[in-house]
């Protein structure tokens, strides 16, 4: 009985979850912290904004005194951004720009737009008037804290690391924050007939893939990767891949195969792994069916299939999410619903996952459900999501998509 999709991703979690406890963190400039893990809940050292200010350029005023038909008050020196300005005089207004501090006493902010003449006073004029409209206390005003007050909880733990968020620690005044350590994958692409690009492609060989979708996988999502070329179908030299980069302890946390899991007669993981705590199982998935999971010399071990779109399919379905709930990072795939372009049919009793453009709600289909389909593959920017259950979907059923 072929295992479920959501049993093996809920393996992969198992045997992440053990290696990932014994990580540890590491501080980092922000700038390195790209995509990385929070590794403890972050406070705000100060509030933000830190101070009150203005949210338009304009006049801060006391809105007391201005009554509801308007009035003329006189205009105040200036606040520049970045100035710390003297409180405001009663029946004052003062020229503010965006981000200045709101002088003391004002409780409003009047758009120069708003103001007439609606130019700010030449610089040193001299009992300058200025007619403002009615305005309600608050009025474009930013408080102190009204974004984050001092103290409160930043980021939580486990958040993934972007741009918003390191802005956000940047715009606290950190230079530095403590990161998850990335786990460290040894990964090993095999077969007789695969080659290294860059090489000639003799007659029954095909360029290795594999190496670079998977390392690019794997590098996108903060993996660190270490390779040892390929391994040709020998179980005897891909051991001593495994067991040179296995046998220190810590010098790997995981190792991933490509190939040899299917039921050929040189099946070289499958061959590799006998006698090892390695299982290999049939997940009820199409592509990326035949897969290996368990532990080598105490290592986790994953076995994907050697097709390359069964090993991105395989890497999404399975590690990519285990590397999300284990760690906190990457941020899972967007999951959206669509509407589907045109038919489709899956095989009974498997999740397919096709590979399809996704375009304002609707989804078309790129090429067809192979795994030997990279061209069509590198076309897709979604892959969409056939349950078990279901043979056939019309042009206009919707389907759940997870955007790459
Ligand atoms: N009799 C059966 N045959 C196959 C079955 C099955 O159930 N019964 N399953 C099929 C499925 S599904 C898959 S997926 C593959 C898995 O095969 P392996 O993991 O053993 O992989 P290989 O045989 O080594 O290679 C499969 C395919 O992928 C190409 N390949 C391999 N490595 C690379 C690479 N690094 N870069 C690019 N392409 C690669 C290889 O040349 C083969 O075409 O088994 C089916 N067969
Ligand atoms: O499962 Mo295989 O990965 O369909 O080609």
């Amino acid at each position: 009985m072929p295992r479920s999709v959501a049993a093996h991703r809920g393996a992969v979690v198992e045997l992440l979850t053990r290696q990932a406890a014994r990580k540890g963190t590491e501080e980092l400039p922000l700038l390195d912290a790209i995509g990385r893990a929070l590794a403890a809940d972050l406070r705000a050292p100060v509030s933000l904004p830190p101070f009150a200010n203005s949210q338009m350029d304009g006049f801060a005023v006391f809105s007391a005194d201005i009554p509801d038909g308007g009035a003329e008050l006189r205009v105040g020196a200036p606040v520049p951004a970045g100035a710390r300005p003297a409180a405001l005089e009663r029946g004052f207004a003062v020229p503010i720009m965006t981000g200045a501090m709101l002088p003391k006493g004002a409780d409003a902010v009047v758009p120069i737009e708003r103001a007439v003449p609606s130019v700010f006073p030449a610089a040193g004029a001299v009992d300058a008037l200025v007619r403002l409209p009615a305005t309600a206390p608050g009025t474009f005003v930013r408080d102190a804290g009204s974004d984050i007050a001092e103290g409160a909880l930043a980021l939580a733990a486990g958040t993934s690391l972007g741009p918003a968020q390191l802005g956000l620690l940047a715009a606290l005044g950190l230079t530095s924050v403590e990161v998850r350590s990335p786990l460290r994958v040894l990964l090993v692409t095999t077969g007789d007939e695969v080659v290294e690009p860059g090489n000639p492609l003799v007659t029954g060989k095909i360029y290795d893939s594999n190496g670079t979708l998977l390392e690019a996988s794997m590098r996108q999502a903060g993996l660190e990767v270490v390779r040892n070329g390929i391994s040709d179908d020998d179980p005897a030299g891909l051991l001593d891949v495994l067991r040179k980069h296995t046998d220190n302890g810590s010098a790997v946390d995981l190792v991933v195969t490509t190939g040899g899991v299917s039921k050929g007669a040189y099946e070289v993981v499958r061959q590799a792994m006998a006698g090892e705590d390695v299982e290999f199982v049939p997940v009820a998935m199409q592509p990326g069916g035949p897969q290996g999971i368990g532990t080598f010399n105490d290592v986790p071990f994953l076995g994907f299939p050697g097709n390359p779109v069964s090993c991105l399919v395989s890497f999404e379905m399975f590690l990519r999410p285990a590397l999300s709930e284990v760690l906190g990072a990457p941020r899972p795939r967007q999951m959206l619903p669509a509407r589907l372009a045109e038919p489709l049919t899956s095989p009974k009793g498997k999740h397919q996952v096709r590979r399809g453009i996704i375009e304002n709600g609707v989804v078309r289909l790129e090429g067809g459900a192979g795994s030997h389909l990279v061209h069509a593959l590198a076309r897709s920017n979604a892959l969409i999501q056939v349950p078990a259950d279901v043979t056939e979907l019309q042009a206009g059923d919707e389907v759940e998509v997870w955007v790459l």
